[in-house]
Order: C-alpha cells, then structure tokens, then sequence
C-alpha cells in the first residue's frame, strides 16, 4: 500500500516529509504537474504531488490530470489524499474549517475527463454513485477524531472551471444544487483515481467565504490566512493518517 498526498493551494511541499527522492516521469498524456516527491512520514513511504506545479504556477483549467494521476498508478500508489482549497457555502463550512467530503458536482468544462476515451477494445462506464472512497474516508474520519480535530464529516463538492471565482448568483445556484463546498480541481482528479482502481478521498480545506456568502469581496489575503491556519490541522491529521496505516 503506498499513500499518496495531492498538495494544492497553500500545499506545495509537505514541509516535514524526510525526503528520499524525486522521480520526473512522462506519461501517455503528457506530462505531470511536478515531479513525485518520494519520502517518509512517521516511518511510511509517502509521495506527494504539487496540483498547481512546484511553484505555484499552473492554473486549475490547465492542470493535466491525467498525467498526474497516471503517474502516481505507475509509481504503485494505491491510496490517493486530495488536500484542497475550497470556499464555504453552507453554514458549517467557516473559514479555516476542514472537510471530508462524501459527494460532488462537476462543473467543470473542457478538461480531458477519461483514460477511457481512444482506442478502447470496449467503453468502459465506472460507477461513481460514491466518488470519494469510502474506506479511506472512515480512515481520514477516525484520523481527524484521534488529532482531536474539528472537522465537517460530510458534504458536496462543486467543482467549478475557474481561474475565475464564482458570482454570487453561481454559489447560489450551487447552494441549490446542494453543493456545500466549491473548488476547482476535484474534477476530473477524483473520477481519473477511481478509473485506475486507485483509492481516493479529499481534505477540504475552507480558504473563503464562497461569493456572496461573506462581507464584501474574497481577498487572497483573507485566502492566505486561512490556509494557513487550516493547513496545521492538516498536517496533524495526515500525521494521525499515516502513524495508524
Ligand atoms: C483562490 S484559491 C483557488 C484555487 O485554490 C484551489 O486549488 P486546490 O483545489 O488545488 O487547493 C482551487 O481549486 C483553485 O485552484
Ligand atoms: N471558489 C472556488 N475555488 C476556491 C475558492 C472559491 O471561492 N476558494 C478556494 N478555492
């Protein structure tokens, strides 16, 4: 079993890996963001993966997904931990706070969304009736539980295109849809995972108010901040995550 950690906004290295190594791969489909991190937690094998690129560089729209999560198949992973920014919507989903979701909605467009889309022996139609695994989201639950972390145990991620933020009337519609939590990366990384037979669960991380849900307009100050504060708490559970693996 060899857990892997996506890094996104506000999570371009896992400052207390012990780093032992860095593989630069191709895939089929190009190339990934940034090379595997290779290292130890708490005595574990971990990989991890900068989302965005190693700096920061590379937007949501354009992230090649398939080469990210293709990569991590061919390096054995098997458990894949989605660390993400996201906005608030509902109530519960404050500022700093930390979500595990247990549903999505895709809103996002003109992203390459398959592995199953050329020369195929057979179309193949994966079931996605849970798109985060539920295994591994009991063991992120039990985590957050033996950290002692304040966590939201459930809720529905809506998956914009970006790089733009939402309008108000957008978040609305969403809240409508029953969205919960909006980012702009968890699709089509979750859907590509479960293609490849790889576990897959996110840590949401509560950056923002979503549009129209707090005072005034969403600053990357007020983003910073509340990365920052909520990215310790992911840092102790993972660590949680990986001591009980
Ligand atoms: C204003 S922050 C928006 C940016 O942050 C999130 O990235 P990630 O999901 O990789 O943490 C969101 O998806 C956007 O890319
Ligand atoms: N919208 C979309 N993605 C995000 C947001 C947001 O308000 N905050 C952090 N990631």
């Amino acid at each position: 079993m060899t857990l892997a950690i996506i890094g996104g906004t506000g999570l371009t290295q896992l400052s207390e890996l012990n780093i032992t190594g860095r593989q630069t791969l191709t895939t089929p489909y190009g190339d990934p963001s940034a090379d595997y991190v290779t290292g130890e937690l708490n005595g574990q094998q971990i990989i991890f993966l900068a989302r965005h690129g190693h700096p920061h560089t590379i937007p949501p729209h354009k992230i090649n997904y398939r080469a990210n999560i293709w990569g991590l198949k061919d390096l054995g992973v098997t458990k894949i931990v989605a660390v993400a920014a996201v906005g608030g919507i509902t109530a519960d989903m404050a500022p700093a706070r930390i979500a595990i979701p247990d549903q999505l909605i895709d809103y996002s467009y003109g992203r390459e969304q398959t592995f199953f889309a050329d020369d195929l022996d057979e179309v193949t139609h994966i079931d996605f009736t849970h798109p985060y695994t539920p295994s591994l989201r009991q063991q992120l639950l039990s985590a957050a539980d033996s950290a002692a972390i304040s966590i939201v145990s459930t809720g529905t991620y809506g998956c914009t295109q970006g790089p733009r933020l939402e309008t108000s009337a957008e978040i609305l519609r969403m809240e409508r849809d029953g969205c919960d939590l909006v980012g702009m990366t968890g699709m089509p990384e979750a859907a590509l995972a479960r293609e490849l037979g790889i576990d897959y669960a996110a840590l949401a991380v509560v950056a923002n108010w979503a549009a129209g849900k707090g005072a005034g307009e969403i600053s990357m100050e007020e983003i910073a901040q509340h990365l920052e504060a909520g990215m310790s708490d992911v840092l102790n559970l993972l660590n949680c995550l990986i001591s009980a693996s």
